[in-house]
């Protein structure tokens, strides 16, 4: 199958998961993240606003606050096209919505943060397979932000995808400029390569 066959398959499949079902995953994988990350203290971390059947994020963002770690969100980079910056989110952050509709906080120069000084960037994506292969939206917005960070002496920041395990297949087909993920968490397991 075809890299786009794939994502709308995908993206059907998740969007077929009814309100209970999406409820329990996103309060299972709170459960699950919030004992993974004990070992990290106050730390700086990047998540998103669930889109498109995506598992919901809200739980897990307020079990962060809770835990005070300071949390940012991607914004789309106002003139570098394809690219994401990472801004504070806090409980009263201005928001807007971007050009997808999903809501990001209204542009901040003096609350961006360098992505060297995340310490944990939670992405979105639509299918991963058994290898740890990530496919997204189709905008490669994550791939190119964090091409640069991917080296083989990579330690920091910790890139966690999240899914539902429904969004799990065999194998995705691969392309130049794909990374492959060290961590997939989803609400019922914690996939480490
Ligand atoms: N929740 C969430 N936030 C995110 C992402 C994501 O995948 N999920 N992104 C991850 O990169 C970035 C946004 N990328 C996106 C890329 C495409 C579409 C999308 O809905 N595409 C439509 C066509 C939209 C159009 O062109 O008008 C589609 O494919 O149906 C959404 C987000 C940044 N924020
Ligand atoms: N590191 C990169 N440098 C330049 N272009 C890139 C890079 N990564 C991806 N692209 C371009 O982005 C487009 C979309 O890539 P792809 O289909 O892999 O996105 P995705 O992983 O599904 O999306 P996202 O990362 O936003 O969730 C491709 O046409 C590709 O050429």
């Amino acid at each position: 199958m075809k890299r786009d066959e794939i994502r709308d398959l995908v993206r059907k499949k998740r969007n077929a998961l009814t309100q209970t079902e999406q409820k329990n995953a996103a309060k299972q994988l709170k459960v699950n993240l919030i004992q993974q990350l004990k070992p990290y203290k106050n730390a700086k971390i990047a998540l998103y606003l669930t889109n498109d059947g995506e598992l919901g994020t809200s739980e897990l963002i307020q079990a962060l606050q809770a835990e005070n770690h300071s949390l940012f969100l991607p914004v789309i980079h106002p003139f570098s096209k394809g690219y994401l910056l990472f801004q504070k989110y806090e409980k009263n952050s201005p928001m807007t919505t971007n050009r997808y509709g999903i809501f990001e906080p209204k542009l901040n120069c003096s609350q961006i943060c360098p992505i060297e000084q995340l310490d944990i960037i939670f992405t979105p994506l639509v299918a991963f397979d058994e290898k740890g292969n990530r496919l997204g939206m189709g905008g490669g917005f994550y791939d190119r932000t964090l091409a640069k960070y991917y080296q083989e002496q990579w330690q920091k920041p910790i890139v966690i995808g999240l899914a539902h395990e429904c969004q799990k297949v065999a194998l995705l087909p691969c392309e130049s400029w794909d990374i492959p993920l060290k961590w997939i968490a989803t609400p019922e397991f914690n996939y480490r390569w």
